[in-house]
Order: structure tokens, then C-alpha cells, then sequence
């Protein structure tokens, strides 16, 4: 086996097409994660991989055994395409033990030798669920059962892992330690994945790549990394914590925004000749708040703002603040602002800065500026 491609997928339920033309590979070995909203369809293309649905077109490889061809009605069944896969329910046998749990696609595949010689003791303790063995599903936690799941994954050593939100039924506690176990066992035992979440976080610390998904299509696809530092698109931007969003109309020294300042994005400013309206899209991380515009450090760009709301979150507040009828959301450190900013009033004048290489500029969304263009006539 080595790596999966799939090809032109098109799933649909109805009239609706919920997985679009889709084209993604995922090389031996590599963690891939899909991230997208509810709805964008990942479930259902993680569904398509496992042979549980039927696409109306495309193709699915496993190395070069192809187990979907629309075209030559080719679909290879679930349990023939040797796969593991978790899902957020966790899904394990509430009659059968933890053992007999793990060992169950073992003794689906017919793989005696695996069952004798330990298997299921080794996938047991890799998930530390060892001392588990002889209990049912209802005797466990959350965390357990979700253990048991991930043994059970993985024990027949599977060409492709699927994980289907494994971890949202989790406590936060719980999350973090599953989510390093999954992460540990990938490092170690360098199985194939496709992981699907709707949360940025999972997705950072999880994948080798992240495919984010819009409506049923790949919107970027990329490292982390590269997802975090050029998201491709104001969607992307949006989805992986660039929350804060201005438009900004073309001004002769800048970019301006509806109440009137003039910012300068310096190497961030689209060339001239280009659109006259864009999105700017900000993390809440990288705005300042100051009293007044002689506090804002030189060099950085600054917003004319009014304060919405202050709520107290330990080492920071978190601030929303008006910018021209835009929310922004920041945080301001609990000991430079402790002294004024809890006390000051809705509607207060406040300075937001933020340093120009912290902000990505998209096209504006014609849409939208027709829509407010017909609302301005
Ligand atoms: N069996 C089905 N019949 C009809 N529509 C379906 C079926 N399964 C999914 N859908 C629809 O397809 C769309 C995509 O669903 P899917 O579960 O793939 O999304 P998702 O991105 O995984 O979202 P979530 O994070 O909420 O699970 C949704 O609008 C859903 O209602």
C-alpha cells in the first residue's frame, strides 16, 4: 500500500451534492486532518472512504487497489478494505468485554495468529486500558471507552485509520490526554489517518496536513503551519481564528476604513490596480488596546475604536470594540489595563493597534458590497 487518492468524489443525498468533485491524496503514513463547519460534508467523506456510502462519481485508491469506481461499479465492502476507525460515540459492543471489543476485527478478519500470539493485550496496553480487559463498556468512562475505541482501531493493523470526532464527547481534561495518546501512537506506530474535527486546535496539533473543507469542495490544503500563517482564503482565515474582519476601501496613502483611518498595511497591502475594497482579517491575539493614540508603539497601524464590553479572564480581559459598526475582539493584559479598563463606560473612545505583518487582506465578497451599495442607495 502506498497512499490513498481519491479522485473527483461526488456524493449526494438528493438533489443536494454534499461532497463536490473532491481530489485529495494522503501519502503512507500521513495524518491528514479534515476541517470545516458543520455540514460541509467531512463525515460523509470519511463515510466514502469506509464504504459505508455509495458516491455518485469518482474514485478511491488504496495504493493501487481501487476500491470505488463509479464508472465501473466498483465498491469494495467496508469490512474488505481493512480500515480501523473511531467515532465520536465511541461505538463498542455494549455485550462483549473490552477484550472481546478489541479483538473484534481480529476475529472479522479471520486473523487467529493475531488473536493467539497477544494482539489484543498489545493494542490494550499502547492505550493503557490493559487492566480494562475483562470489564464491560458501561463499567467505564468516557475516556476509557474511547481507549477501548482507539485499540480497537488499531489492532489489525488497518492500511488507513478513519477518526470521526473522537474526541468531542470528551471533557476538556480528557480531550488533551486522548488527543496526545492518538498523537503519540501515530509518531510510533506511523499508520495512515484521516481525522475529522471542527476544532482549529485538534486540527494544529494533529495533522501533517490540513484539508479544509467548504461545501462538500477543498477550500486549502496545507500544513498547519502554512494554514496558520497564509490562510488561502478570508473562509480559511475566518475558520482558524482570524476572527476580527474590517473592510477597507482604497485611499491615495493607504487603506481606509468606514470612519475614516487612513492604515497603512505596508508589504500586507494589496498591489495597486487591484481591487478597491478589501477584507482585512485580524487574530484577536495580535490587537493592542490603548487609551490614547500616543500609547500605541511606533511603526504600528492604529484604529479609532469604542469599547463594547470588558469581561474579566484571569491574566486578561477579553474586549469587544466597535470600529465603524465592525466588532473586534481582543485581549489586554490584566496588569497594564487593570487600572482604568474595568471601570471605563460603553461607547468609551479607545485606541486598538495591531503591527502590519499581522494582517492578511482578501478580496472583498462581491455580495456583500452590492449589498451595501443598495442599502447606501
Ligand atoms: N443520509 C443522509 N441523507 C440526507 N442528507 C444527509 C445524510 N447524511 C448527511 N446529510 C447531509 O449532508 C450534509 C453534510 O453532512 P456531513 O455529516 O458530511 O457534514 P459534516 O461536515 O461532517 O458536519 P458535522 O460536523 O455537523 O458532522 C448535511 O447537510 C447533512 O444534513
Amino acid at each position: 500500500m502506498s497512499g490513498i487518492t481519491i479522485s473527483n468524489l461526488t456524493k449526494r443525498f438528493g438533489s443536494n451534492t454534499i461532497v463536490d468533485d473532491l481530489e485529495l491524496t494522503i501519502d503512507e503514513g500521513e495524518f491528514v486532518v479534515l476541517l470545516g463547519p458543520s455540514g460541509c460534508g467531512k463525515t460523509t467523506t470519511l463515510r466514502c472512504l469506509a464504504g459505508l456510502e455509495t458516491p455518485e462519481g469518482g474514485t478511491i485508491s488504496f495504493g493501487d487497489r481501487t476500491v470505488f469506481d463509479a464508472k465501473t461499479h466498483t465498491d469494495v465492502a467496508t469490512h474488505r478494505r481493512n480500515i480501523g476507525m473511531i467515532f465520536q460515540s465511541y461505538a463498542l459492543w455494549p455485550h462483549m468485554t473490552v477484550r472481546d471489543n478489541i479483538g473484534y476485527p481480529l476475529k472479522v478478519r479471520r486473523k487467529k495468529e493475531a488473536l493467539r500470539s497477544g494482539a489484543v493485550d498489545k493494542a490494550a496496553a499502547m492505550v493503557d486500558t490493559g487492566h480494562l480487559l475483562d470489564r464491560y463498556p458501561s463499567q467505564l468512562s468516557g475516556g476509557q471507552q474511547q481507549r477501548v475505541a482507539v485499540a480497537r482501531g488499531l489492532v489489525a493493523e488497518p492500511d488507513l485509520v478513519l477518526f470521526d470526532e473522537p474526541l468531542s464527547n470528551l471533557d476538556a481534561r480528557l480531550r488533551d490526554q486522548v488527543r496526545t495518546q492518538i498523537h503519540q501512537l501515530h509518531q510510533r506506530l506511523g499508520f495512515s489517518a484521516v481525522f475529522v474535527t471542527h476544532d482549529q486546535s485538534e486540527a494544529f496539533a494533529l495533522g501533517d496536513r490540513l484539508a479544509i473543507m467548504k461545501d462538500g469542495r477543498l477550500e486549502q490544503c496545507d500544513t498547519p503551519q502554512r494554514v496558520f500563517d497564509e490562510p488561502g482564503s478570508d473562509y480559511v482565515a475566518a475558520f482558524i481564528g482570524m476572527g476580527n474582519r474590517l473592510v477597507l476601501t482604497r485611499h491615495h496613502e493607504g487603506w481606509q476604513t468606514a470612519n475614516g483611518d487612513v492604515l497603512d498595511l505596508g508589504s500586507r497591502s494589496p498591489e495597486r490596480g487591484g481591487a478597491d475594497e478589501i477584507i482585512a482579517r485580524l487574530r484577536p491575539a495580535d490587537l493592542h488596546l490603548h487609551r490614547a493614540v500616543e500609547d500605541a508603539p511606533h511603526g504600528s497601524t492604529v484604529l479609532h475604536a469604542t469599547l463594547v464590553t470588558t469581561e474579566f479572564g484571569g491574566r486578561h480581559y477579553d474586549v469587544l470594540v466597535d470600529v465603524a459598526g465592525e466588532r473586534l475582539t481582543l485581549q489586554a493584559d490584566t496588569r497594564e489595563h487593570g487600572a482604568w479598563l474595568p471601570t471605563a463606560e460603553e461607547g468609551a473612545p479607545v485606541v486598538v493597534s495591531f503591527n502590519p505583518t499581522d494582517v492578511r487582506t482578501y478580496a472583498a465578497d462581491p455580495a456583500r458590497s452590492a449589498e451595501r451599495e443598495s442599502v447606501a442607495v
